[in-house]
C-alpha cells in the first residue's frame, strides 16, 4: 500500500528523519507513537508530499508521492494536526467546496458529500454552520473534508488531541468506519491507551528514527512474553497452593483456595504445563486469564530500551 523507503530530512541544523524505512499493509491502522519532538508531524508531512526529503522515497500503490503529487493526492487524504475550517459556511458547502477542490466531478459531489458525512456520523449537522459546532464535530468535519474523495489511504496528525472521552470514543468509531470501508490509515497520537481500541500496528518513532514497527500483538502480550495469570476455582479446593508450588517456572504471588495470583517467565510451555497440572488433578478451572501488557507499559519499556540500543531500531 505504502512504501517508505530510507527517508531522510533535515530542517535547517537539525535532522528530523534519519533513514526511516516501513511499509503499511493495506486496511490496517497504525499507530504512529513517539516522544514530543520524534519526528511524527515531520514523517506525516514528508509522506503527504508538501515536504521533499533531502534523499529516499515514498511510493503510495506504486506512485512516487514526489514524483507524481498530483496522482498521489487523488488517492491520499491528509489531515495536519492543526487545521481551519471555514466556520461561516455550513458543513454541506465545506464538504461540497472540499469535493470540488479534490476534484470530484459535479456529478458526483452530491454523493460524496452525503457518504462522507453520513460515515461520520453529520448527516443532522448538513445545515449547520461549522463555527457553531463542537470541538468533536469539527474534528470529525475535518475528516469528512479529508476523506471527501475516498482516499485508499489515509494520514491523521493528533486527531484525538483536545477532546472530551466521549468525543474520542465517537473518533475511534470513525477511523473504525473508515478502515471498514477499505482505507488504511495513520493515525498519531499521544493517548496511547485509546490506541488500543483501533489500531491494528504500532510504528514507534523516536529522535527521527523507527523504534519498533508491526502488529499490536508483537508488542503487547507476547505468547512467549512474562504475563501474570489468575486462576479461579468454581468451588474451593485446599490443595490449590500445594498443585502450584509443584509448577517450575511459576511465581505465585497471592493464593487462597480459590484464586490465584502468579507470574510466569517461561512463556507459552509454562502456561501450558500449568493449567495441565490444575485439570488432571481434578481441580474445577473455571478462569485462566494472562493479563496482557497494557500498550502504555510496552510503550514506555520499548522507549527506556531503546535508550541502550545502538541506532538501527527494530521492525517485526
Ligand atoms: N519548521 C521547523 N524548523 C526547524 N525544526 C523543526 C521544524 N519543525 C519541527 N522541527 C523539529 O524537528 C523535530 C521533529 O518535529 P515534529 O514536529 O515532526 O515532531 P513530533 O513527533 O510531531 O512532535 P510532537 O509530538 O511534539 O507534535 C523536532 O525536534 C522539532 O523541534
Amino acid at each position: 500500500m505504502i512504501r517508505v523507503e530510507h527517508l531522510i530530512f533535515d530542517y535547517p541544523g537539525h535532522r528530523a528523519l534519519d533513514d526511516v524505512s516501513f511499509e503499511i499493509a493495506p486496511r490496517t491502522i497504525t499507530a504512529l507513537v513517539g516522544p514530543n519532538g520524534a519526528g511524527k508531524s515531520t514523517l506525516m508531512r514528508v509522506c503527504s508530499g508538501l515536504e521533499r526529503p533531502f534523499a529516499g522515497r515514498v511510493r503510495l500503490q506504486d506512485i512516487d508521492v514526489h514524483e507524481s503529487p498530483r496522482e498521489a493526492h487523488q488517492r491520499m487524504g491528509y489531515l495536519p494536526d492543526f487545521f481551519g475550517l471555514y466556520d461561516d459556511m455550513t458543513v454541506r458547502q465545506c464538504l461540497e467546496y472540499r469535493a470540488a477542490a479534490q476534484g470530484v466531478s459535479k456529478q458526483n459531489q452530491c454523493d460524496a458529500v452525503d457518504r462522507a458525512a453520513d460515515r461520520m456520523q453529520l448527516t443532522d449537522r448538513l445545515n449547520q454552520r461549522a463555527g457553531e459546532l463542537s470541538r468533536g464535530l469539527r474534528q470529525r468535519l475535518a475528516i469528512a473534508q479529508a476523506t471527501i474523495h475516498n482516499p485508499s489511504f489515509v494520514m491523521l496528525d493528533e486527531p484525538a488531541s483536545g477532546l472530551d472521552p466521549e468525543a474520542r470514543i465517537g473518533l475511534a468509531g470513525a477511523l473504525k468506519t473508515l478502515c471498514a470501508e477499505g482505507m488504511t490509515i495513520i493515525v498519531s497520537s499521544h493517548i496511547l491507551a485509546e490506541l488500543d481500541d483501533y489500531s491494528t500496528h504500532i510504528l514507534m518513532i523516536r529522535d527521527g528514527r523507527i523504534v519498533q514497527h508491526g502488529p499490536l500483538s508483537t508488542l503487547e502480550g507476547r505468547i512467549d512474553d512474562p504475563a501474570t495469570i489468575s486462576i479461579e476455582l468454581a468451588a474451593p479446593d485446599a490443595r490449590l497452593a500445594e498443585i502450584l508450588a509443584a509448577v517450575p517456572g511459576i511465581v505465585v504471588q497471592q493464593v487462597d483456595d480459590r484464586h490465584a495470583t502468579l507470574s510466569t517467565g517461561g512463556g507459552a510451555a509454562t502456561r501450558q504445563a500449568l493449567l495441565k497440572g490444575l485439570v488432571e488433578a481434578g481441580l474445577p478451572v473455571i478462569d485462566f486469564t494472562a493479563e496482557k501488557l497494557r500498550l502504555q507499559d510496552a510503550y514506555l519499556a520499548r522507549m527506556r530500551a531503546a535508550d541502550g540500543e545502538p541506532r538501527g531500531g527494530k521492525s517485526g
